[in-house]
């Protein structure tokens, strides 16, 4: 339903955007996450026509649209700081862009209320915005959008001002207006978590380019590339300096300078010899039996969480963190000793690209 086709666009000199190509499917609720700086506002902006663009084709349904006003694109955008008018009700705030329009009075009315009613705004209709929560106001902003009936919603860091309790709560109701409007959803984000919880399909963006996209579970298991591996997951994957040799067919044996060495199975014989990067997601390294394991190390911080604690172990250089289960009686200062999943072990090139993934 939109396509973006080798995207670029460039403030001055500066190339901000650099050759995207993304597809999002009708009725999907998409995210565009990445670190701050690369790119997904601008792009974010281009879909709405807030910002030009000055190569590529953007698509809505088939009509190219690179040119078409943003008011004629039917496209509604959510901003981060909700901009709504402090001296209107919250009736008028949303029934604003229909007043505009010269809609008559009882239907403007009609149609606030059944917003109010989805939004769950209907005790607030009468109030200003000043009287109101941030979580509400929020759903002001978001009443405000979709009462114009838009294909397509935009969202620009729509949590970003609340507390974490709000956040977690305004996830669940964005999902929730998500299957009862049934409207197509591009969010953007630098949060991994609010992406992992809510995306149907993840775009993650790295200086201008798409580092990959999926489903969430899908970027989780099978990164592409460090970036991608590093960003998804929290705490997020270690990443290991390696030197990969092969002593078997089918079988790559790797070494750090650390002291772990383990073979991993490499059938199609992809992982080249020489300098090579483990990943291995924290959950994925086990505590073993002391002495045993795949190599032991020092435990420098425990963070106990209840239901799991995370280790950090190794030096400062080369911190490693590790998940256990439940509240461990460990204190900084032990030695531990560490197995590596094997089927759960990444492998990645000096250029930070998967030569090997974790096996289904
Ligand atoms: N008007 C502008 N003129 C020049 N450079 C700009 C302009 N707007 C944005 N940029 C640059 O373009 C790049 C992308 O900015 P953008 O706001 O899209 O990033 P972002 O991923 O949304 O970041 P954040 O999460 O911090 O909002 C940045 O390097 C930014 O400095």
């Amino acid at each position: 339903m939109i396509n973006l086709r080798n995207v670029r666009k460039f403030y001055g000199a500066l190339e901000v955007i650099k050759g995207v190509d993304i597809t999002v499917e009708d009725g999907e609720f998409a995210v565009f996450v990445g670190p701050s700086g690369c790119g997904k506002s601008t792009l974010l902006r281009m879909i709405a026509g807030l910002e030009g663009i000055d190569e590529g084709d953007l698509v809505l349904n088939g009509q190219r649209i690179n040119d078409v006003p943003p008011d004629k694109r039917g496209i509604a955008m959510v901003f981060q700081s909700y901009a709504l008018y402090p001296h209107m009700t919250v009736a008028e705030n949303i029934g604003f862009s229909l007043s505009l329009k010269k809609v008559p009075e009882a239907e403007i009315k009609k149609q606030v209320e059944g917003v109010a009613e989805i939004l769950q705004l209907t005790d607030y209709l009468s109030r200003k915005p000043g009287a109101l929560s941030g979580g509400q106001r929020q759903r002001v902003a978001i009443g405000r959008a979709i009462i114009k009936k838009p294909s397509l919603i935009l969202f620009d860091e729509p949590l970003s001002n609340l507390d974490s309790a709000l956040r977690v709560q305004m996830r669940a109701e964005l999902q929730r207006l998500h299957r009862e409007l049934k409207a197509t959803v591009v969010y953007v984000t630098h949060d991994q978590v609010e992406a992992m919880t809510m995306a149907d399909r993840i775009v993650v963006l790295n200086k201008g380019v798409v580092a990959q996209q999926g489903a969430p579970m899908e970027l989780y298991h099978q990164p592409e590339n460090e970036f991608v591996a590093t960003f998804i997951g929290s705490p997020k994957m270690n990443v290991l300096p390696m030197t990969a040799t092969r002593r078997d067919a089918g079988k790559v044996h790797l070494e750090s300078p650390f002291g772990l060495a383990i073979d991993l199975s490499d059938d199609n014989g992809t992982v080249p010899q020489g300098e090579a990067k483990l990943g291995i997601r924290p959950e994925h390294l086990k505590l073993a039996q002391q002495g045993q394991g795949d190599f032991s190390a020092e435990v420098v911080i425990v963070e106990r969480l209840g239901v799991e604690t995370y280790l950090t172990v190794g030096s400062q250089q080369q911190p490693i963190v590790v998940r256990a289960e439940g509240d461990m009686t460990i204190r900084p200062g032990d030695r531990v000793s560490l197995t590596a999943e094997r089927a759960a072990c990444h492998l990645f090139d000096s250029a930070g690209r998967v030569v090997r993934s974790a096996q289904a």
